[in-house]
């Protein structure tokens, strides 16, 4: 497998710092060849182990047993850990492309993203909700093809909606969405686990998944018609579930994913339960992405507190996922 390319992320939040606790810890975690794309600064501001600047991803291969292998940014300014700027933003932005890009290319074998800010992003102009959408442009896929699927030790989820308000859900949740994210879901667990037959579990939107219309039609209107639009295809779905009872240890001994209607429905049992392993895996992509489930965390940036445990996760994952679809291919 060609060696992991590593966005950094945004310069002032932990991404650099989780970056280089992973690359630390690469022997007790055993993990394959990886180099970051990002600012030399970042990575110096947190951590004083070895870092070799290399040109290709090739280099890494050579450089990765000792030095973490770096492709480096340009970044014109001091890095205050905490303080995003928009220069900070366009480093980040210029990571995640060239990184995009190499994997896109063949010459790194999968995409791991550190976390940026959104909000911040936005200031410079980009017009994504998030890392994943735009990654999907730019490997040519739909928005509605893709999912973002959170995998952890005793839970995967996949929000229908995304990165959306709570009150655009309902009007957004269409059947044709649902069915789509449905589909993505089954497809990406077989393509990256393995899983031939997949079970999945698909929330309601409204309390007791609706209580037969008393709570809400949407169960009825649209989530039981995507399902049947499924029927045929090689999945296994139930549903719509109440959502407040679908999370607890027996429940999801019975599914291999659960499809979600809105992000918090999703990713709030996943953090809950696996905060420090779990991790985002784009599905539906041409290439591998994955990325540490949290965010930049910038109220502890530059301490020294970060935990590099779902970073390290994302990078098994997204190696896992390659060698994976190597193998099938071959
Ligand atoms: N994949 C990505 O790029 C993601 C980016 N974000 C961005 O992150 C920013 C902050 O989001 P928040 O909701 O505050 O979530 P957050 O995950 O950054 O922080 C939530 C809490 O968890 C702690 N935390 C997070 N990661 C940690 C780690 N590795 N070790 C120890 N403690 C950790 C933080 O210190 C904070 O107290 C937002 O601007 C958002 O856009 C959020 C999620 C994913
Ligand atoms: N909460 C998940 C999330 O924000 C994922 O963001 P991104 O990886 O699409 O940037």
């Amino acid at each position: 497998m060609e060696p992991i390319a590593i966005a950094l992320g945004d310069p002032a939040g932990i991404g650099a710092e989780i970056t280089a606790k992973a690359y630390a810890a690469r022997q007790d975690s055993a993990l394959p060849c990886i180099f970051a794309i990002g600012s030399r600064r970042a990575l110096e501001g947190v951590w004083d182990g070895p870092i070799e600047t290399i040109e290709t991803p090739c280099d890494a291969r050579e450089v990765c047993a000792r030095a973490l292998p770096l492709i480096e940014l340009e970044l014109r300014e001091d890095i205050v850990p905490g303080q995003p700027t928009m220069e900070g933003a366009r480093c980040a932005l210029a990571a995640l492309e060239s990184a995009t890009g190499l994997v896109r290319s063949g010459k790194a074998g999968a995409l791991v993203t550190a976390p940026v800010s959104k909000s911040q992003l936005a200031t410079i102009g980009f017009t994504h909700p998030g890392q994943t959408e735009f990654i999907a442009e730019r490997c040519g896929v739909a928005r509605t093809s893709i999912a973002m699927m959170l995998t952890a030790p005793t839970l995967r989820t996949v929000p229908v909606t995304m990165h959306n308000s709570i009150a655009s859900v309902p009007e957004l949740l269409t059947t044709e969405l649902v069915a789509a994210r449905i589909r993505a879901t089954a497809r990406g667990l077989t393509r990256n686990f393995g899983i031939e037959r997949p079970r999945i579990a698909i929330a309601g939107l409204n309390p007791h998944a609706g209580e037969n219309g008393m709570m809400g039609d949407e169960e009825d209107r649209i989530i039981r018609p995507a399902m049947d639009m499924l029927a045929g295809e090689n999945m296994t779905l139930f549903g719509p579930l109440s959502p407040d009872t679908m999370f607890h240890e027996r429940a999801r001994e019975t599914y291999d994913a659960a499809v979600c209607m809105y992000h918090d429905q999703a990713l709030i049992p996943l953090k809950t339960l696996h905060f420090d392993e779990g991790v985002n895996l784009t599905l539906g992509l041409p290439i591998v992405r994955t990325s540490p489930d949290h965010g930049t965390a910038f109220d502890i940036a530059g301490r020294n507190m970060a935990r590099p445990d779902a970073m390290i996760a994302a990078i098994e994952v997204a190696a896992s996922c390659a060698r994976r679809r190597a193998l099938d291919e071959a």
